[in-house]
């Protein structure tokens, strides 16, 4: 993983973070990869499918009740072991669907470099918007998690998406592999712009997106 202070010398001098460790004085974490054992990606799994379960059930009031006995265990199992932005497992291990984090779309990278970003994956129970097709709002978070990491491989310093223009060109389906794909078209001073496609393993075009990424000042979060 590049080092952020490589990209940009003003790294530690963005915003006012409380420099606790695993984190910078900077306006993002310093990204470290997390080792897990398979365990870990086990534990995912399983609650993906709980997601997928919580959205897809009508449940009798007793089972409502018993799994919320278990949720709560669940709960107080993990709040221990709570830490710091940057220092928690998810988002740091690329290997993983979702880089190994429940928020991010459980996809798969095969290709990372700075000519662009490959991922691979499905859309499933738990994105569902309505008539089997994946809810609309969550085509952003794919492609804006894709754009972090093709900025990130193309050896640009930190920066926040400005804007995110999607155009939405056929239904996107549940449970059918996809493929995302997007690269830096240009930089412009502070100002990075990327496009990415989403499609179908036909080559058929359902999504296609337009990004502008600005580099943060010193002194910005
Ligand atoms: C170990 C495991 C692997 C991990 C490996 C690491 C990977 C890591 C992945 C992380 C993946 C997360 C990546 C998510 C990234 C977000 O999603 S960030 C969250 C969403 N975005 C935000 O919250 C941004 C909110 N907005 C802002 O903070 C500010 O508006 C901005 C975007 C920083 C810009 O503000 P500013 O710095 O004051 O800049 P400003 O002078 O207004 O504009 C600079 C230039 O950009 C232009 N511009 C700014 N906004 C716009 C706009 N909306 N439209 C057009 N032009 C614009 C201006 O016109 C100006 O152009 P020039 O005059 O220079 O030609």
């Amino acid at each position: 993983m590049t080092d952020p202070k490589q990209l940009d010398r003003d790294y530690d001098h963005h915003g006012d973070r409380s420099g606790a460790r695993g984190t910078t004085r900077g306006g993002f974490p310093r990204f470290v990869p997390a080792k897990v054992g398979p365990e870990y990606g086990q534990l995912l799994e399983a609650l993906r499918t709980v997601q997928d379960l919580a959205v897809s059930t009508s449940l009798p009031a007793e089972v409502a009740e018993a799994a919320a006995g278990k949720a709560r265990e669940l709960i107080e199992l993990l709040t221990p072991h709570v830490v710091a932005e940057g220092r928690q497992t998810a988002g740091r291990v690329p290997r993983l669907p979702g880089r190994g984090s429940l928020l991010l779309m459980p996809w798969i990278i095969e290709k990372i470099d700075a000519d662009g970003v490959r991922s691979r994956g499905m859309f499933r129970r738990f994105h569902l918007g309505g008539n089997s097709a994946a809810h609309g709002g969550t085509l952003p978070l794919l492609f804006d998690d894709l754009f972090g990491l093709i900025q990130h491989a193309y050896g640009r310093p930190i920066s926040r998406t400005a804007y995110l223009h999607i155009d939405y060109r056929k239904v996107t389906p549940l449970n059918t592999e996809l493929i995302v794909e997007g690269a830096v078209d240009r930089v412009e001073g502070r100002k990075t712009f990327i496009n990415a496609r989403l499609t179908d393993l036909d080559g058929n075009l359902l999504a296609d997106c337009e990004a502008l990424m600005v580099q943060l000042l010193p002194g910005q979060q």
